[in-house]
């Protein structure tokens, strides 16, 4: 399929940064900037902002995502946030199994593969994203890390549910550090990874799949990461946290 046929997808990821107050400013600053896009514009946000920010982004084309969610329904979970709170606040986006979760919360793909199936379940698109550590890499095995986490954190999910999930391939070397893979290493990466998941859905889901790349990408480097075929869109974390940073790289995917 056609690149052009695939929807772009343009995430900011902002992590554990921005205040209620401060979500509403950088909103309310960035919705007239970015409202000509020929991209989808998604801003996920700390769990506290989501009341303010779908508020601030009602009738903008800044769609709201959270960055994280738990696979049960309800329960005794203390400080865990469900799918089904999400659905009924009218969050469309989550972030799932970010490195940042498995890093240091302990997130295998065992629970992302969980919480995949409940963001679906309740009519979330999950944002899931995988990638390989700096040793990894260099051992040279980022096509068996990658191909694994794809295999198990989307065990179980049917072929129509894959095609209204975003996968984020997120080197782990390559976030927060300002050292961005280069365009071809992430095309080499997302092109595996619709590989794999052609091999485990069909060529026609894989292709309608959304692939992100993410990892310290900016305005500086955004148009050559975008220009590739497999690399649908960004997920981006320190240059959205600031409206002038991340409009030009909305502005290069909707070229
Ligand atoms: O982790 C990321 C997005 O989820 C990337 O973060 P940076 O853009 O700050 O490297």
């Amino acid at each position: 399929m056609d690149k052009s046929k695939r929807k772009a997808i343009i995430a900011g990821n902002w992590k554990m940064n921005k205040t209620p107050s401060e979500a509403k400013a950088l909103l309310t600053e960035l919705a007239p900037m970015v409202k000509d896009a020929d991209c989808e514009v998604i801003a996920c946000v700390p769990f506290v902002d989501l009341t303010v920010a779908l508020e601030a982004t009602e009738g903008t084309n800044i769609q709201i995502g959270a960055e994280n969610c738990h696979w049960e329904e309800s329960g005794a979970f203390t400080g865990e946030i469900s799918a089904q709170m999400l659905a009924e606040m009218g969050v469309p986006y989550v972030v799932l199994g970010h490195s940042e979760r498995r890093q240091y919360f302990g997130e295998t793909d065992e629970t992302v593969n969980k919480r995949t199936k409940a963001a679906l379940a309740h009519g979330l698109k999950p944002i899931v994203c995988v990638g390989e550590l700096l040793w990894e890499r260099e051992c040279d095995i980022t096509e068996e890390v990658i191909a694994r986490q794809i295999k198990l954190d989307l065990f179980g999910v049917s072929a129509e549910d894959v095609k209204k999930t975003v996968i984020a391939y997120e080197p782990v070397w390559a976030i927060g550090t300002g050292k961005t893979a280069t365009a071809d290493q992430a095309e080499e990466v997302c092109a595996f990874i619709r590989a794999t998941l052609a091999k485990l859905y069909g060529q026609e889901v894989a292709d309608a799949v959304t692939i992100q790349y993410g990892g310290s990408m900016n305005a500086g480097n955004c148009e050559e990461l975008l220009s590739k075929t497999d690399v649908d869109g960004g997920l981006i974390g320190g240059a959205s946290l600031v409206a002038e940073k991340f409009q030009p790289i909305v502005a290069a995917a909707s070229k």
